[in-house]
């Protein structure tokens, strides 16, 4: 699919729920007590993937046809052994939270998945779910395909997180609600804390204590949690997409309702505010309790900038996005201490640095980031053929920049976006991007 200059972009949009969110709340109420609702639910591949693992456990999950999830949990302790291998498909967040909670279970349940996520590292959340007991056996270097025995019961631990990730943390909290006792997570660097926030709704005893910069998780086990009605913002990460597509394409003025602005989340937005975007959350408002927004946001002249390594973790998914914008700014966009990139979908740092300098924009690799030399509001050259390695955000960041490049870029295969975003297409043309097409 190839995507061309675009006309200024203008309207009202929604994107999707989000995408953590959707993965929590489907867990949480299948560990629920009742029937849980869910409104503005996700529903792209890796949430359908966590749904029909919930399902294979035991929980009754179903839609309406306007779009209301209900969930009858199984209560925490009554997953069911699952009759098959869990496909995870293309989701590191299914996986990894799903073990965290087979962990502490009396069931034994093997994890399957796309090429893209058979090379991404376990070893995160097998060290730790080992130490609570359950047994797990992976392929080489902690890969899928993996099988975990869970242990019952499992054993609390005391555990500081050695590499920033929302998914270990959460992985061994929900562990820990089948868990006696409590279960202690040491956040040194803070990650989304959507898990928290929602474990706290559904009635599980969870405090956070902030000693010396580090955050204390405890949680106590064997909880009972209780159905919930929730309400699920829209993805600040899908809505990245469109925002940067309006600050880089002349005369755009867009606006994208109801976007989650929770500050762990909210990284880049406040990064292309200091690169100079025009850019506002309205009608500030909080859902579900999660903050929420309309974002407001017009196309800017924009001025590359050292991004403080430290607002890693609150925009994680953001860089490639980012990487566009930073091409279209004046002067230098340096990006540093993001190793982690290259273990997501793709190696992102390696995918938007060959991507960058095929569609004519100098671009220098680091080992934990890139440098990204911005045009100064020049359209981007383009005229390449991206290859989308089964990266959803890699596909969308470089459709983006074709909407401001002078020849058409061409993504190869388009099909990841399902996973996160499914009407990113219908989305761009509806704001006008499809004229140019
Ligand atoms: O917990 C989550 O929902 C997520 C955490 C992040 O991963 P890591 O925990 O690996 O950083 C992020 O990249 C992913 O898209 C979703
Ligand atoms: C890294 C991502 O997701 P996951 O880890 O769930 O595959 C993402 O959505 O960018």
């Amino acid at each position: 699919m190839s995507f061309a200059a675009a006309p200024p972009l203008s309207g009202t949009v929604r994107v999707p729920g989000d995408k953590s969110i959707s993965h929590r709340a489907l867990m949480l109420s299948a560990l629920a007590v009742g029937t849980s609702r869910i409104t503005g639910l996700l529903e792209g591949e890796d949430v359908l993937a966590t749904a029909a693992a919930m399902r294979a456990m035991g929980a009754v999950i179903a839609r309406s046809p306007e779009g209301l999830w209900t969930v009858n949990g199984v209560g925490v302790g009554g997953l069911l052994q699952p009759e098959a291998a869990l496909d995870m498909g293309n989701s590191g967040t299914s996986t990894r939270l799903l073990m965290g909670l087979v962990a502490s279970h009396p069931v034994t349940a093997t994890f399957t998945g796309d090429a893209s996520l058979t090379r991404r590292p376990m070893a995160r959340v097998i060290d730790p779910l080992m130490q609570m007991g359950a047994d797990i056996t992976a392929a080489p270097g902690g890969r899928l395909p993996l099988m975990v025995r869970g242990a019952c019961p499992a054993v609390p631990i005391r555990y500081r997180l050695p590499v920033a990730s929302a998914q270990v943390k959460s992985a061994l909290l929900l562990a820990g609600l089948n868990t006696p006792g409590i279960t202690h997570v040491e956040e040194p660097v803070p990650t989304r804390d959507h898990s928290e926030r929602m474990l706290k709704g559904f009635g599980a005893d969870l405090t956070v204590e902030v000693e010396n910069g580090v955050r204390h998780i405890r949680l106590h086990g064997e909880a009972e949690l209780s159905p919930q009605t929730i309400e699920v913002p829209g993805d600040p990460s899908s809505a990245a997409f469109p925002v940067v597509a309006a600050l880089i394409v002349p005369g755009s003025s867009i606006r994208v309702e109801n976007v989650g602005i929770n500050p762990t989340r909210s990284g880049l937005y406040e990064v292309l505010r200091m690169m100079g975007a025009d850019l506002a959350f309205a009608d500030q408002r909080v859902v579900g309790g999660e903050p929420v927004a309309d974002i407001v946001v017009r196309h800017s002249a924009l001025t590359g900038i050292e991004v403080p390594p430290e607002i890693a973790p609150a925009m994680i998914d953001e860089y490639p996005v980012l990487a566009i914008a930073a091409a279209m700014a004046a002067g230098r966009t340096v990006m540093r201490g993001i190793e982690e990139l290259r273990v997501k979908e793709s190696d992102r740092i390696a995918a938007m640095v060959a991507g960058l300098r095929a569609i004519g924009v100098a671009v220098e690799e680091l080992p934990d980031g890139m440098i990204v030399e911005g045009r100064g509001g020049d359209p981007l050259p383009g005229g390449a053929t991206i290859a989308s390695l089964l990266d959803h955000r890699i596909a969308m960041s470089f459709a983006v920049a074709g909407l401001a490049s002078r020849a058409p870029v061409t993504i190869d295969d388009m099909s990841p976006v399902a996973t996160s975003f499914p009407d990113f297409v219908t989305l761009l043309d509806r704001l006008g991007a499809g004229q140019g097409r």
